[in-house]
């Protein structure tokens, strides 16, 4: 018998193995893998998305805290967890400026491809958390002028800088989602861009989703982009992980299978969240851990459109990885396990 808490953690987080170990009875199995009967043994749990957290996992379980190293919930029952008394922590915001750098390799991309440049162009963001705000605050920076939409914020910010998503969307080149994927509530985004979504959207528009799937109908971005309503798709969240829409593929300008965020510092970055989130809940030494072996990312607020879009390539060549994925999609899931994690640019 030990004192230690058992902690059950998602065998694919980097930089995790031997942190905890002075301080827990560690176990590491593969996230989806992580059965019911595996949580009866768990005080805590340690997950990515790849773990569902609900009643058929955690039912009668001594499970009281559940550590996720990604910014996304929608993989945890919170009204469960709220009910049973299980403490979710998350990682908000820890690969913000992979996912910029994702979304501006897409546009420098599609520029160079249909020779275009920020000046004039109008980019709409959906959702202004901590990842749409700085793909805002970017876009300015680069030239395009920025339209934000948050309901939930505008709400609490009446007079904040928000536009309605009816009046954005008319009006912007690329529309760019940064919305966590909700069900219920008062602002549910489950299927929020639909056909009338589509319909309301500038022709010859962008569309980027690099938020959750669940977001959008596939079947009418599809109709868009083959009515030519649409002139590209930036998919990199799909419905159906990782049984991907094979159609959607084929349409999608550039498609990558859900790595936006999957920088070296951005995992850092989240699993150093998790870390943090079982050290204060079990009273650890490790309140301010950050994985030594990584070096933060050093933000150059000076660089310009032109630097950025010639250099980025080195970072992140978002037309390959699209190679990659049109050639193995049935690899989806194996591509993702085996991302080598980028450099953060910004
Ligand atoms: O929610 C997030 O943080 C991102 O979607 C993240 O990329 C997911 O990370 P994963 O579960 O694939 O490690």
């Amino acid at each position: 018998m030990t004192d230690k808490p058992h902690i059950i953690a998602d065998c694919d987080i980097p930089f995790l193995k031997g942190v905890l170990e002075p301080y827990a009875d560690m176990e590491y199995l593969k996230g989806s893998e992580i059965s019911h009967a595996d949580a009866l043994r768990a005080d805590a749990l340690i997950i990515r998305t790849r773990t569902r957290c609900d009643g058929r996992l955690l039912d009668g379980t001594p499970v009281r805290l559940i550590a996720t190293a990604t910014i996304g919930h929608d993989h945890i029952d919170s009204p469960y967890c709220r009910e049973h008394r299980i403490e979710i922590r998350t990682a908000a915001g820890c690969n913000a400026r992979g996912v910029l750098q994702y979304v501006m390799a897409a546009l420098a991309a599609l520029a160079r491809r249909d020779g275009w440049t920020p000046a004039g162009r109008t980019l709409g963001v959906v959702g202004v958390g901590s990842v749409g705000s700085l793909i805002a605050q970017y876009g300015e920076h680069f030239g395009f002028r920025v339209l934000r939409c948050d309901p939930p914020k505008a709400k609490q910010d009446p007079a904040g800088d928000y536009t309605e998503l009816n009046e954005m969307l008319p009006q912007c080149d690329i529309v760019t989602c940064h919305v966590p994927l909700s069900v219920n509530g008062d602002y549910p985004t489950k299927a929020m861009a639909d056909a009338s979504f589509f319909a309301s959207m500038k022709p010859g528009a962008v569309f980027v989703n690099t938020s959750r799937g669940g977001i959008v109908v596939d079947e009418d971005l599809i109709e868009a982009r083959r009515s030519g309503r649409l002139s590209h798709a930036v998919i990199d969240t799909w419905n159906d992980e990782p049984h991907i829409s094979r159609d959607l593929l084929g349409l999608a300008s550039l498609a990558t299978p859900h790595i936006a965020g999957y920088t070296v510092q951005g995992k850092a970055a989240g699993t150093a969240a998790a870390v943090r989130a079982v050290s204060r809940h079990y009273s650890m030494p490790l309140d301010d851990w950050y994985p030594p072996q990584v070096t933060p990312g050093k933000p150059d607020p000076s660089i310009g459109w032109e630097r950025m879009s010639s250099a980025m390539p080195r970072y992140f060549d978002i037309e390959a990885e699209t190679s990659r994925l049109r050639a193995h999609p049935e690899l989806f899931e194996t591509m993702r396990n085996n991302y080598r994690y980028r450099n953060e640019f910004f």
